[in-house]
């Protein structure tokens, strides 16, 4: 039941032990995995079994939540919660100014150097004390087409988050993954037209992902560009597929981080994010998921099945997302994560009106229904 896993949740917190609670999107099921100890498990090279933590700087570790059996699986009880939109803190207007000012500065720069994009981002500072189980319950209910999690871990810090992002998804040598790059607000009952800099952003995602996936894929399909909705926004997203040549690790070293979190060539935005931002962003826009997870299937034989025995078949399995839409938990406040992408035709003011766009989804859910 729902809520004894939560009562277990509840019982790790207090003893300080890590654990993640987690719902892939469109599922009604929440799983979760605990882990016995305080110690810090890190990743060397994504061989490793477990649900990983990754931070946006591959330079720094990614936390393993080891699982040593199956993660515990139950249904969620909830209705999907209308909510409203919230009024943005007014505190906000005093990183404006600075916001600003960083994307003329990288507006300047993709003008005049080889960069072609670069994705920058702020934290809000905002109060709050209502108990994180509370809201894990909103954003269940309040995203469920998103993968939705709550994880902890003593020595690092409590997050959660309902991020719209597939990095990627494989089982056994099938992949699918997904460029996302494009914001609108939703609008009830319209669609979005979608102009030059957003098609262009859209498309340098998607290339960037074709030709990190080419060497290391067979059968790679892009399927056309097309329009999701994400909570109070709407995205241009382009869902790519196929094999892998190797093993998963692999597809993970190449692809993160994209063009949709970082930029374009790769090494230049990450330089120009890690000197000009003025805050450290740890896990967002890092990624998060089930990493070698090995499903067991039990079969019983069909009619073909002349000897009528049972069998097993053994799935791998890996599913991880980008860590958007997302905040850090602390004692009276959380911090929330917010970013875009900068091209050659960003306007600065509309780029500070994407991030407080995007900032309503994790605001939202500091709101009462
Ligand atoms: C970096 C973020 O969004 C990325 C993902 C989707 C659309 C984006 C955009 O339109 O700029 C960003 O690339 C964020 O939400 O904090």
């Amino acid at each position: 039941m729902f809520s004894a896993l939560m009562d277990k949740v509840l019982a790790q917190l207090s003893q300080e032990l890590p654990f993640v609670v987690y719902s892939k999107p469109d599922e009604r099921v929440v799983k979760a995995i605990f882990q016995e100890d305080a110690k810090i498990h890190t990743i060397s090279d994504f061989t490793e079994t477990g649900f990983v933590f990754a931070p946006f700087d591959s330079e720094s570790p990614a936390i393993l939540i080891k699982n040593t059996e199956t993660p515990e699986a139950t249904e969620y009880p909830f209705e999907t919660e209308a909510y409203e939109h919230p009024t943005v803190p007014l505190a906000d207007t005093s990183q404006k100014k600075f916001h600003i000012q960083l994307v003329e500065k990288a507006v300047a720069k993709i003008k005049t150097t080889d960069l072609e994009k670069v994705v920058l981002s702020r934290r809000l500072n905002v109060p709050c004390t209502t108990h994180v189980i509370e809201l894990f319950r909103r954003i269940l209910a309040r995203y469920p087409n998103a993968f939705r999690y709550l994880w902890y871990h003593p020595k690092v810090g409590c997050w959660l988050g309902a991020t719209p992002e597939i990095l990627v998804s494989i089982e056994n040598k099938r992949f699918t993954s997904m460029s996302l790059a494009g914001t609108k607000p939703y609008v009830e009952g319209g669609t979005p037209s979608w102009g030059k800099k957003e098609q262009e952003e859209q498309k340098l995602v998607t290339d960037y992902m074709k030709s990190v996936l080419k060497g290391k894929t067979v059968d790679l399909q892009v399927a056309t560009p097309e329009t999701v909705r994400a909570g109070n926004l709407w995205h241009l997203q382009t869902r790519l597929s196929g094999r892998t040549k190797g093993n998963p690790n692999d597809l993970i070293k190449a692809l993160h981080p994209t063009p949709a979190v970082c930029g374009s060539p790769m090494l230049m935005a990450k330089n120009f994010i890690l000197t000009n931002e003025n805050y450290p962003r740890e896990f967002y826009t890092g990624f998060l998921g089930e990493l070698n997870f090995i499903n067991e299937i039990n079969r019983t034989s069909d009619k073909n099945n002349r000897e009528n025995k049972a069998y097993r078949a053994v799935k791998a399995s890996t599913s991880l997302f980008v860590n958007l839409r997302c905040m850090q938990v602390l004692e009276d406040n959380v911090l929330l994560y917010v970013g875009g992408g900068i091209t050659a035709a960003s306007d600065p003011i509309g780029e500070w009106e994407e991030t407080v766009n995007k900032s309503k989804t994790m605001l939202q859910v500091l709101t009462k229904a």
